[in-house]
Formats: structure tokens, sequence, C-alpha cells
């Protein structure tokens, strides 16, 4: 077992990938209200992020995040894929698909614990650690880490930049699906899309905004607006 099933990744709508964060949300209670209002905004991904809640909290936070998404599909029609960070264990329970970072433990376990019906997503920050990845590929998703620092996420590797990123996306010679992360807002969004990623992936562009659904759906836009070009 490898990748995920043929189709799978392609039937996700990358193009806009929401992490949670609960400081920025204002605590987990209200977490689910911005991952609803964010996907109702168009946000086809969603990464249930936190780094500090015990495993029961961040457990019932996840749980009320899949709930929130239901709530989104029944007012707009559209759900989002939804991801959990880190923690193998609750999306090995709640059936979800899990991102991993370098550090967070091996990847092919978590394959062989999640089958082949859910997507496993991987943090790449240089070309050291594609090569190691596509040496024998369990990830479905490769999150570019980071385009820009961002006071979001300190603990960081160097940033790639939007010229590291775009080399590294034409490295995968499209064997995985890519998506940007780090920095990115909606001054600059349009130049991380001409980098050639699947997807833009952001924390404080959507959880810092008073009004995360609007912030969602002109982070989204972007897409329209750069299609002529890229
Ligand atoms: C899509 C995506 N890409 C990269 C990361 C960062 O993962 P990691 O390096 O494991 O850091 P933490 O997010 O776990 O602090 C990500 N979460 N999502
Ligand atoms: C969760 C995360 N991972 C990163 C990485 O580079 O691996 S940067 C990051 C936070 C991104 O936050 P913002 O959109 O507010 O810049
Ligand atoms: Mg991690």
């Amino acid at each position: 077992m490898t990748t995920a099933k043929p189709g799978l990744a392609d039937s996700v709508d990358w193009r806009l990938y929401f992490v949670t964060d609960t400081p920025l949300a204002g605590g987990p209670e209200r977490v689910p209200w911005f991952v609803e209002q964010a996907v109702i905004g168009g946000a086809g991904v969603v990464q249930i992020r936190d780094k500090t809640l015990p495993h029961d909290d961040f457990l019932a936070l996840t749980k009320a995040c899949v709930t929130a998404n239901q709530r989104a599909y029944e007012r707009c029609g559209r759900q989002a894929a939804l991801v959990v960070n880190d923690r193998l264990e609750v999306a090995e329970e709640l059936g979800l698909n899990v991102h991993m970072g370098q550090s967070d433990g091996d990847i092919r376990e978590a394959r062989r614990r999640l089958g082949d019906g859910l997507l496993i997503g991987l943090s790449i920050s240089n070309q050291t650690e594609l090569d190691a990845e596509f040496a024998a590929q369990s990830a479905d998703v490769l999150g570019l880490s980071p385009i820009w620092d961002t006071p979001t996420k300190t603990d960081t590797e160097a940033a790639l930049g939007l010229d590291g990123a775009a080399t590294l996306v034409q490295q995968t010679n499209r064997r995985a699906k890519t998506v940007a992360i780090g920095g990115i807002s909606h001054g600059n969004v349009r130049s991380v899309i001409g980098t050639g990623v699947d997807g833009i992936c952001v924390v404080s562009a959507i959880a810092a905004r008073p009004d995360p659904q609007q912030a969602a759906a002109e982070l989204l836009k972007a897409w329209d607006d750069s299609s002529a070009s890229v």
C-alpha cells in the first residue's frame, strides 16, 4: 500500500485549505464556527490543528468540527475534506485524513493504519525531503512550508519564497498534490497561486478575520482572477 486509492486526491478541491487556530478563534468552543464559516466561504479542505489540547478535548473539538462541516453542507451544499493535524490516533478513530510533519512519526505506519481510503499530507521544506518521500511515496499531498516566515508558527525551516516553491512544484512532476503554507495573505495570494501549487493553505488570513466567510470567499476568488495567467 502506498498512496491513497486512485482518484481520491483528485476528488478534493485543494484551492483553499483552512487550518484552524484555537487561540485566534477565541477558544475551542469557537473553532467549529470558524470551520462552518470557512466552508461556506469556499474552503475545500479544513485541518483541525491544536498543539496543546489533551487527547479527549482534541477529540471532542474534532467531532464538533465534523458537525460544523455537516452544518455547512446543509446551508450551502458543499463540505470540506477534514484533516487532523499530527494526531494519527484521532484520525484513525474518526476516519479522517491526517497531516504529518517531518517529526510527527512514520508516515508509512500512518498509511498502514489509515488504509487507502484516507488522504495523508506531509510537510516538505526542501528537495532532500521531497526526494526521501518519493523514494517510497506514502503522501497524497505535500505542504510546501513555509513560503514566508509567519508569526503564526515560528519553529519552521527556512522560507522557500516563491521561486523555491515553484521549483519544488516542478520537481513533484504532479506525483502528489501540493499546497503552499506560511505567510499567505489576501495581498500576496495571487503570487503564490502563480507558483503552480494546487492549493493555498492559511491560518490567520481566515482565523484572524472578523468575517471568516468573506475572507475565505475572497481568497478563493483569487483563483478565478489568476486562472488566465496560470
Ligand atoms: C498543509 C500543511 N502543511 C504543513 C504543515 C506543518 O506541519 P508540521 O511541520 O508538522 O507543523 P505543525 O502544524 O504540526 O505544527 C501543516 N500543519 N499543514
Ligand atoms: C501551521 C503552519 N505550518 C507552517 C509551516 O511552514 O510548516 S506555517 C503554519 C502557519 C501558517 O499560518 P499563517 O497562514 O497565519 O501564516
Ligand atoms: Mg505536525
